[in-house]
């Protein structure tokens, strides 16, 4: 191949492990700010990373303000190699295949994480669509295939769970926390046993302390 056109990064169509990343006070770079990677660089500073967006233009022109608001850091110029040392993250989001394939190179090359926006077949992980209730966090992925189904999915999945679900995570996480204090152990039949018995419905009608007494006594704790 010549030298003009770099290789691809990696193609994988296996669909990955999925997991929380935590990158509190993380170097992410962001390589192209139109609508895609303006969502990257938001998405990534929401989650504590300490972010630069490398691109001439941000599009749409509206999200300067935002961008700036969230501490991201914005050079308004083409991407450099030297962009990408230090960081955790790296993200291709320029649409211009050569640009965004240098760009994954260079970041293996730093030992920094890929995103392609354009290909979930290249580069290291890709985005699945996420929804945070409370402490309920549901991740879906197609492995890249259908976006637009993947969003459709999350939005049922998160109306259905948005039901009693946020209020039954407190209640068990808090029993577990009883079973502790206990020096019990939590691997128990009982979970199931309530859940089976109806203790999401007891939730949902509001009865959260019935819901309550029905895991303890499955639990042998009452
Ligand atoms: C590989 C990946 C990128 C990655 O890994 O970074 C990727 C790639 C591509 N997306 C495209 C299109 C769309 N993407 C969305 C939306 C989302 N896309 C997201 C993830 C991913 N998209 C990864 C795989 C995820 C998976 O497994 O499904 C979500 C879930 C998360 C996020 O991006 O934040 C977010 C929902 C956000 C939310 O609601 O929370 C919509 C719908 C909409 O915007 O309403 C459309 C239009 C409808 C359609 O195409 O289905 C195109 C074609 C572009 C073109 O042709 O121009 C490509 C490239 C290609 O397929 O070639
Ligand atoms: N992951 C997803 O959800 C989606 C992904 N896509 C894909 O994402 C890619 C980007 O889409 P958009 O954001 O709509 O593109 P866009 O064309 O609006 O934005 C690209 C940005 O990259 C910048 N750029 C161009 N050359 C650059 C360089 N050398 N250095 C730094 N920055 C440079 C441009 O100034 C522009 O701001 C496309 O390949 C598209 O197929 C599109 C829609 C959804």
């Amino acid at each position: 191949m010549p030298p003009s056109a770099p290789a691809p990064h990696r193609t994988s169509t296996r669909p990955g492990l999925t997991v929380a990343l935590h990158l509190d006070g993380r170097r992410a770079v962001v390589v192209g700010a139109g609508h895609v990677g303006v969502r990257r660089a938001l998405q990534l500073a929401e989650v504590g990373a300490d972010v630069t967006l490398v691109s001439p233009e941000v599009w749409p022109r509206s999200s300067i303000d935002e961008l700036l608001s969230q501490g991201i850091t914005w050079f308004a110029r083409e991407y450099e190699p030297a962009d990408v040392e230090g960081a955790t993250i790296v993200v291709a989001a320029t649409g211009r295949s050569d640009v965004d394939a240098a760009v994954l190179r260079d970041a293996a090359a730093a030992g920094a994480m890929a995103n392609h926006v354009a290909d979930a077949t290249a580069g290291d992980f890709s985005l699945v669509a996420t929804t945070d209730l409370g402490h309920i966090q549901v991740s879906v992925s197609t492995a890249g295939r259908t976006p637009a189904l993947t969003r459709w999915i999350r939005d049922r999945l998160a109306a259905e769970l948005s039901d009693g679900y946020p209020a039954l995570v407190e209640l068990f996480a808090e029993v577990r926390e009883e079973l502790r204090a206990a020096g019990r152990p939590t691997r128990h039949r009982g979970w199931e046993d309530a859940l089976s018995g109806g203790v999401l419905d007891q939730v949902r009608a509001g009865d959260v302390e019935g819901a309550r007494v029905q895991l303890r006594r499955h639990l042998e704790l009452a």
